[in-house]
């Protein structure tokens, strides 16, 4: 007899069968939301799983740019626009050449968890582009933001849907994305966050997703009588949740070993310190080098080509920089080397294996949705600024975060506790975010 589950998942799988991380991230939601749901008469048969797994609209769109050779450039835009029951759709657009519609689907179906979690009235999506960022001018960049905005305003609006950054799209992208928004239609509003300081930004945005993702790591901590202080982090990724997760580390008294990108990993023994940080943020956000020339600075550290940082002992693992980036083997090695804390600032670096491999070890593991939440959380943040027409101090905003990881901590906690205290964050992450928005889908009726 097949179980309730396999089901579920047989039908997703006839539907969407050539979209992989879609599946992935769909399948660890069902494992723990659909017992839930059978347990629960208002939530029982009424497909309400089935109705959340499909996006309300999907968009798809040409973008033509000319290159600074002359030459016509055609790629594809995407927006994934997920779930509105309690908001507007909201989520970052990504600029990669891997991008494409599972991924897209993925990372909109995430964060339409996510942003229930964060207590704000944010519905969930996701959009972005097969563009490569890597090598472009400023120019090229602008032309294509630019020619993005073209097509991609007609379907966003700051009560419709409000799209930020990901990996890929940064402080520079949301300018030229948002000054074609505002030319095209004529109105200076929030449709973006992520926007410069002097223009309708947030204090605390650029830091919020690296910051929470501490916050978080040191909440569980605390559920263990412990916490950052002295700890050996190993970080992946040098973007923006690396950078600012490796600046709360540090400033938390924390040793930071690693960042890496796509083509490495760097080790540096005697630890990432302030300054060496400070090297490491002008290096890829405005020289865009690659994190292996953090040796021509600093030769003491070691590089290691192609590879991910797993296997350098630590305490505390915080994976900052893709999809399924740490395997099952890499899970087995971190726990054998006296690793304690996981806490994902990515998007589903772990697999489904990896993640099964922390449970069984009963360490302390948090899903991103959870973990990478004061990103989006503070974006809704520089939403209600906006509205407001008002703009919180640098300490306002830090706290409201603080406040809001630490709500989510409670939120995971009131779900997933196990019977001999252990806390599956996946599980409680996965059904408080389901409460909340099925709770508003069956109050709205079959839409
Ligand atoms: N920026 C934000 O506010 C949020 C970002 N995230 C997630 O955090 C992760 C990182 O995003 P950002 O730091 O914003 O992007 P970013 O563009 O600033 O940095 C991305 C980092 O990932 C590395 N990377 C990309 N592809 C890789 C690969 N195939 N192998 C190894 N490294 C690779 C890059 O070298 C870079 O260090 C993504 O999973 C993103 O979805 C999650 C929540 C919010
Ligand atoms: O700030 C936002 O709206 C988007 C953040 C994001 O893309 C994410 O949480 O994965």
């Amino acid at each position: 007899m097949k179980s309730t589950v396999e089901e579920f998942l047989d039908l997703v799988k006839q539907r969407n069968g050539h979209e992989p991380e879609f599946l992935q991230a769909v399948e660890e939601v069902a494992e723990t939301v659909i017992p839930y749901i059978v347990k629960n008469d208002i939530y029982y048969g009424k497909n309400i799983l089935l109705r959340m797994v499909e996006p309300e609209r999907v968009v798809m769109f040409r973008v033509c740019w000319v290159d600074d050779q002359g030459e016509i450039q055609v790629n594809r835009g995407y927006r994934v626009q997920m779930n509105s029951a309690i908001g507007p759709y909201k989520g970052g657009l990504r600029f990669h050449p891997t991008v494409n519609l599972s991924i897209l689907k993925f990372l909109a179906f995430e964060q339409v968890f996510k942003n229930s979690l964060t207590t704000l009235p944010m519905g969930g999506g996701k959009g972005g582009s097969d563009f490569d960022p890597k090598g472009k001018s400023d120019n090229e960049i602008m032309r294509f933001c630019h020619a993005f905005m073209g097509e991609l305003f007609r379907h966003i609006g700051h009560n419709t849907d409000v799209p930020a950054g990901d990996i890929g799209v940064g402080a520079r992208e949301i300018g030229f994305l948002f000054g074609m928004y505002k030319k095209i239609s004529n109105n200076f509003t929030g449709v973006l966050t992520g926007k410069g300081l002097s223009w309708g930004g947030s204090l605390i945005r650029p830091e919020a997703t690296g910051y929470g993702t501490v916050y978080f790591a040191e909440k569980m901590l605390e559920t263990r009588g412990d916490g950052i202080k002295g700890k050996n982090v190993v970080i992946s990724g040098s973007g923006n949740v690396a950078q600012y997760a490796a600046e709360k580390v540090i400033q938390l008294g924390g040793k930071v070993l690693t960042l890496s990108d796509s083509s490495g990993f760097i080790y540096d023994k005697d630890g990432i310190d302030a300054e060496k940080l400070a090297f490491v943020m002008t290096l890829k956000n405005e020289k865009r080098g690659r994190i292996s020339e953090y040796l021509n600075k600093y030769p003491n550290a070691e590089f290691i080509k192609g590879q991910t940082p797993w296997k350098i002992p630590c305490e505390i693992a915080l994976p900052c920089a893709t999809q399924n980036e740490l395997h099952e083997d890499d899970a087995k090695t971190l726990l054998n080397n006296g690793c304690i804390c996981v806490s994902e600032g990515a998007n589903m670096p772990s697999t489904n294996q990896a993640i099964q491999a922390f449970h069984k070890a009963k360490i302390l593991f948090a899903p991103g949705k959870a973990s990478n939440a004061g990103g989006v959380a503070t974006s809704g943040l520089e939403m209600t600024q906006n509205s407001l027409r008002f703009k919180w101090s640098r300490e306002e905003v830090d706290n409201k975060l603080k406040d809001i990881m630490s709500d989510i901590h409670k939120s995971c906690l009131e779900y997933g506790k196990d019977d001999d205290g252990y806390i599956d964050y996946v599980r409680g992450a996965n059904i408080a975010g389901f409460v909340k928005v099925a709770d508003a889908m069956l109050a709205q009726g079959i839409i």
